[in-house]
């Protein structure tokens, strides 16, 4: 049995964390995982407010105390004056992860054509991947697994595909994922056979 991998779900939005609106974020976030991974995980959650000092604060948490090998974010990537997601997000990286950003970007373009309004960036801190994905609830599925057409086959692949190998290489647990929902790529000499 592959090692455990824990992982933080962060919804950041003035209104679902005041209650003025249900958040929908980590619901969102956790559904889609638990319909695509096959590997043992769990989830830490935090629902806060679009203020950069929280955010910061809760992603160094979420790496540094609780143990996350990937924190996925949702929300405030935009460019009101209150989104600030992105600034947060790179203060605590080390290392930034340009492709990220890019892929969902393009992905997002097959359904909105607001989708470069996003500023979303994907940083390394530590042993842990952090993303940041959109805040509407339905960006969650659409860039981490991808575009399909009327048939159901993927037409553009999901960003999704590339974190399992991305958490290898900075030492994380193994993820494997229902490749029907989301076909995950490593190169061969980095596949392990599939356990009993
Ligand atoms: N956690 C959430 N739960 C449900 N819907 C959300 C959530 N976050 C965002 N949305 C929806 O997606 C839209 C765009 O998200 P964005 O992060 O830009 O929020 P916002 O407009 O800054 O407002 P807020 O931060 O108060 O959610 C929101 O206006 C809202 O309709
Ligand atoms: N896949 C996807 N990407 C998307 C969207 C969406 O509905 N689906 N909305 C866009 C819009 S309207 C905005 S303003 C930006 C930033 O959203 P955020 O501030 O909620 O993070 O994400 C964009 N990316």
């Amino acid at each position: 049995m592959s090692e455990s991998i824990t992982i933080g779900l962060v919804s950041i939005s003035d209104r679902a964390s005041d209650g003025t609106y249900e958040d929908q974020g980590i619901p969102a976030l956790r559904d889609w995982l638990a319909s695509a991974l096959t590997s043992p995980w769990q989830a830490e959650t935090r629902l806060i407010p679009d203020d950069r000092e929280t955010i910061e604060r809760t992603l160094r948490e979420l790496v540094d105390e609780a143990g996350c090998s990937l924190v996925l974010t949702t929300g405030g990537t935009g460019p009101a004056p209150r989104d600030v997601t992105p600034e947060a997000t790179l203060a605590v990286g080390e290392k930034e992860m340009p492709g990220f950003g890019e892929e969902m970007r393009r992905i997002s373009l097959n359904f909105v054509p607001t989708a470069i309004l996003s500023r979303q960036v994907a940083v390394v801190r530590g042993q842990c991947l952090i993303v940041n994905l959109p805040g509407q609830p339905k960006s969650i599925r659409e860039t981490l697994e991808g575009v399909r057409n009327a048939d159901g086959k993927v037409t553009h692949v999901g960003v999704f595909a590339a974190i399992p190998y991305c958490i290898d290489l900075i030492g994380g647990p193994y993820v494997e994922a229902d490749e029907t929902v989301i076909k995950v790529f490593r190169p061969k000499h980095a596949l392990r056979p599939p356990q009993a």
